[in-house]
């Protein structure tokens, strides 16, 4: 089966190095996506799990390694091209100018394709958000609406690979399991995959099937889920999960 979308050997050197120390933020990260899936990517704070994501998404570029989607390398893909089919979300929402509506008519715009009504009012209903009022300025919003509606604004361009930044962060509790629905039910659907970088550890063996543990400068495991938080096969990565070693094998 050809890949769909493959890392080969990514790495994103540090600015600026520390004498002795790694000069790497993460190295050798390789992973083969053969089909839809649903992967989260956890690791302590630093380890450069947002600036992977960035990197597939080709907000950064690597400097060293390749990405391979549907067997042609980013270095022949026109970024922007790149960019709609795989889309990243970020933690920290910015809006566009303009009202909420003009948020979510003008990525689809930008990237050249028709605005899909009746797909914005399901999803903004999905994620509790039917009774915003769609005129008021974006900039207004609180920062859980912005990350909702930047999370949408994405999803109207149905991108193959959808990468997700924390994006439940600013969220209550019932809005985020309502994200995390609409998420699991667009996936579903759509057959896209998504890679979601998440702290909260319950909600990556809710929402995904394989975990990327990234850890020393590289994604140390790549698993499927119920296995990684049965048993890590790292020290690393019990200590994350903090599985005492000797309860790791039980
Ligand atoms: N090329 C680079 N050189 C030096 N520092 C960098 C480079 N790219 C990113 N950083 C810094 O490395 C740190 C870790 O990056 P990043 O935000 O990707 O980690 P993270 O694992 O997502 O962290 P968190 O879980 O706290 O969000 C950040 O302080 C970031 O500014």
């Amino acid at each position: 089966m050809t890949a769909r979308f493959e890392i080969q050997g990514l790495a994103r050197k540090l600015r600026n190095q520390e004498k002795g120390g790694s000069p790497y933020l993460f190295a050798e990260v390789s992973a083969v996506i053969g089909q839809p899936e649903r992967i989260s990517v956890i690791g302590a704070s630093g380890q450069g799990k947002s600036t992977l994501l960035r990197t597939l998404a080709l907000l950064e570029s690597p400097d060293q390694g390749d990405m391979i989607y549907e067997g042609v390398s980013y270095r022949k893909y026109d970024p922007r091209m790149w960019r709609k089919q795989i889309c990243y979300v970020a933690q920290q929402a910015v809006m566009l100018p303009g009202s909420v509506e003009d948020n979510l008519r003008t990525a689809s715009r930008l990237h050249g394709g028709s605005y899909d009504e009746r797909l914005a009012s399901r999803l903004l209903e999905e994620a509790m958000l039917a009774e915003l009022d769609r005129n008021k300025p974006a900039g207004d919003l609180s920062g859980g609406e912005k990350q909702r509606i930047a999370l949408i604004r994405s999803m109207l361009l149905r991108p193959s690979v959808l990468l997700l930044d924390e994006v439940t962060s600013a969220l209550d509790r019932n809005s985020a399991r309502a994200v995390e629905q609409l998420l699991l039910r667009w996936q579903a659907e759509e057959g896209g995959t998504m890679i979601w970088i998440t702290h909260d550890l319950e909600q990556a063996e809710r929402t995904s099937h394989r975990t990327w543990f990234m850890s020393g400068s590289t994604l140390l495991e790549d698993r499927q889920t119920a296995e990684f938080f049965r048993q890590p096969a790292t020290e690393a990565g019990r200590q994350f999960i903090r599985i005492p070693a000797n309860e790791a094998t039980l």
